[in-house]
């Protein structure tokens, strides 16, 4: 059984372990945590039943799918303390935001087989939409390993690295976006005398089931809001209300703005001076 291991133990990184380990993929003996935190880790240990480390290197010689989870901006220290360490058949899967499949290879100054990989958060409840764009050294053997993982806990499609920038605002960082739906209308039902837990749930399922039917009755989403206003009915107040705030514009302008920071994040510090 492959060894997977993650650098790095913080949300993403326990959202995808809870998202292999649910779906069975492997079990927690064969995946490996590194962290400066000692007290961070026990409790995934606790949680999830993984190995933990402090020592990056142990974690990277370990591993055969090597997961660099840790923030952008700590990239260039961890790769350093970890590059000499690397099994030789080893896969890397960045999941950094805005870091670029050049960047990442620069600083490993190897032929090295990387992924790169933006999922999100709902993996750790099986339902991850995950994009991956691999470097021209990873073998087709552990390109098929790396989509398994991310299968395991969701969707996953192999893209174009150009974009990469596009799904981190569409998937990657709209997650957020969606809460802050779902917490508003809730705050509107509890403004309107529902209890605050049911409030959730309604708004929450809600959320789910529309996402269910367009995609799985591939209709067009213009099409499925058109059934829900009756004419003179109550949706289409709503509607207008929204339209007059400028719901659409916000939305766009929010997942536009989180692929401009990506894109941003992905320039050479030369090329951004
Ligand atoms: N949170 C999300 O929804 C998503 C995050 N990502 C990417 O995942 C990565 C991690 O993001 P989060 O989990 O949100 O951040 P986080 O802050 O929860 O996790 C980062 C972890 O890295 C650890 N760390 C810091 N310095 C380290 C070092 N020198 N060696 C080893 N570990 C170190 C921290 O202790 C922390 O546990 C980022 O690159 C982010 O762009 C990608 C997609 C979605
Ligand atoms: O906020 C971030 O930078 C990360 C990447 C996508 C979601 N969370």
């Amino acid at each position: 059984m492959k060894k997977i291991g993650f650098i790095g133990g913080g949300n993403m990184a326990a959202a995808i372990i809870g998202g292999i380990l649910s779906s069975k993929l492997t079990a927690p003996s064969n995946i490996i945590v590194s962290g400066p935190t000692e007290e961070k880790l026990r409790k995934l240990e606790e949680k999830l039943h993984v190995v933990i480390t402090t020592d990056n290197k142990e974690a990277a010689s370990a591993s055969d799918i090597l997961f660099l989870s840790t923030k952008p901006a700590v990239y260039p220290v961890v790769i350093k303390e970890i590059k000499d360490s690397l099994r030789t058949d080893a896969a890397i899967v960045s999941i950094a935001a805005g870091q670029s499949i050049r960047q990442v290879e620069s600083l490993f100054e190897s032929n090295i087989q990387l992924a790169r990989v933006m999922p999100n958060t709902p993996a750790l409840v099986g339902s991850a939409m995950s994009a991956v764009s691999p470097n021209q050294f990873l073998t087709e053997e552990n390109l098929q390993e790396v989509l398994s993982i991310f299968c395991s806990m969701g969707k996953a499609e192999v893209i174009p690295e150009s974009m990469m920038d596009a799904v981190t605002g569409v998937s990657g960082s709209s997650p957020a976006f969606v809460y802050l739906f779902i917490e508003a209308m809730a705050d509107a039902a509890v403004a309107e005398g529902m209890p605050r837990d049911l409030a959730y749930e309604f708004a929450s399922q809600a959320v789910l089931g529309s996402a269910k039917m367009v995609l799985e009755t591939k209709q067009n989403p213009g099409v499925l809001k058109d059934a829900v206003c009756s004419p003179g009915g109550t949706t289409i107040e709503g509607v207008c209300v929204l339209e007059r705030k400028g719901m659409r514009d916000a939305v766009i302008s929010a997942v536009r703005a989180s692929a401009e920071k990506s894109r941003e994040m992905g320039k050479d510090k030369k090329e951004s001076k």
